[in-house]
Formats: structure tokens, C-alpha cells, sequence
């Protein structure tokens, strides 16, 4: 799968972690920044990635901030992005079977990155289960 990820500063060693981890998944990742622990504003990082995927350059996208919530906020703003701020792997799978959801949000400062990157695999590789959930995110998007 095509994917971007994202982070600010606080988001940053574990989207470095998570880079390499997609890439042996077999995904096709592109690191939209920021580049190093140097502090940075989140919504910018934010944006990059859903106005990217806007114009379709990626399916699904990943979002890493210190707590998942900064990131989550600015992401559901844009109309055709459903971000789940997920914290463990039932609710990674649930954003994919019931929100179709596109952009998975995490917190670095919360998460370690053996959960992180359980809950990324579970979250990539979990297919929307359609039928009544599609009339549900037909209300909202
Ligand atoms: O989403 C956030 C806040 O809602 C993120 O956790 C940011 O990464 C965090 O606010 C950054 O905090 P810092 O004290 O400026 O490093």
C-alpha cells in the first residue's frame, strides 16, 4: 500500500522507528517530516499529509504527535479524512471495520513502540467492513 507518515517533534523517534517497520511490512512509505526532535507545530505536519492525500498520493496516512490528539484534531478537519487516534489494537481494528478510517493518529510520549507497531500492523492490514457502517460515514463525509 501507498502510505505517508507524518510527525512533529514529539511524534518524531517513533515515526523513525515506525518508517523502517512499514517498509518490511511491504508498503510503500514516504516521510512527510519533520526531520529531527527540534520543536515543531504539529498542525503543519498535519496538514501536509491530508492535503496530500487529497490529491490521492496516498491511501492511507499516519500521524504521530506526542499524545495523538493534536494531530487527530487537525486531520478530522479535512473533509474527506477520517483519523482514528488509536491507543491499542481493538480500536485500531474497529477504525478500519466501522470508520473506514484513513489516518491512524498516535501518541509517541504514550505509546512504546512494540505496541505502536502493533497497532499500525493490525490497523493496515484490517479491510472496512462496509454495509450499514457505509451509510453511517455517508452522514458525515
Ligand atoms: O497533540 C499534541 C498536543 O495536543 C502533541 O502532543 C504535541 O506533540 C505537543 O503538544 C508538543 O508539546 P511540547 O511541549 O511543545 O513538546
Amino acid at each position: 500500500m501507498k502510505l505517508g507518515i507524518a510527525s512533529d517533534h514529539a511524534g518524531y523517534l517513533l515515526k523513525q522507528a515506525l518508517v523502517p517497520f512499514l517498509g518490511e511490512l511491504g508498503h510503500e512509505v514516504q516521510d512527510l517530516g519533520c526531520d529531527s526532535q527540534a520543536p515543531v507545530h504539529y498542525p503543519d505536519f498535519a496538514d501536509r499529509l491530508c492535503l496530500a492525500m487529497k490529491d490521492c498520493a496516498f491511501e492511507r496516512g499516519i500521524l504521530v504527535c506526542g499524545t495523538g490528539i493534536g494531530m487527530s484534531m487537525v486531520a478530522n478537519r479535512h473533509r474527506y479524512i477520517r483519523a482514528a487516534l488509536c491507543h491499542d489494537a481493538l480500536g485500531a481494528r474497529l477504525s478500519r471495520e466501522h470508520n473506514n478510517a484513513n489516518v491512524l493518529c498516535l501518541g509517541g510520549r504514550i505509546l512504546g513502540t512494540a505496541l505502536a507497531m502493533d497497532i499500525v500492523a493490525v490497523w493496515l492490514a484490517t479491510e472496512f467492513a462496509g454495509g450499514r457502517h457505509q451509510r453511517r460515514i455517508e452522514l458525515f463525509c
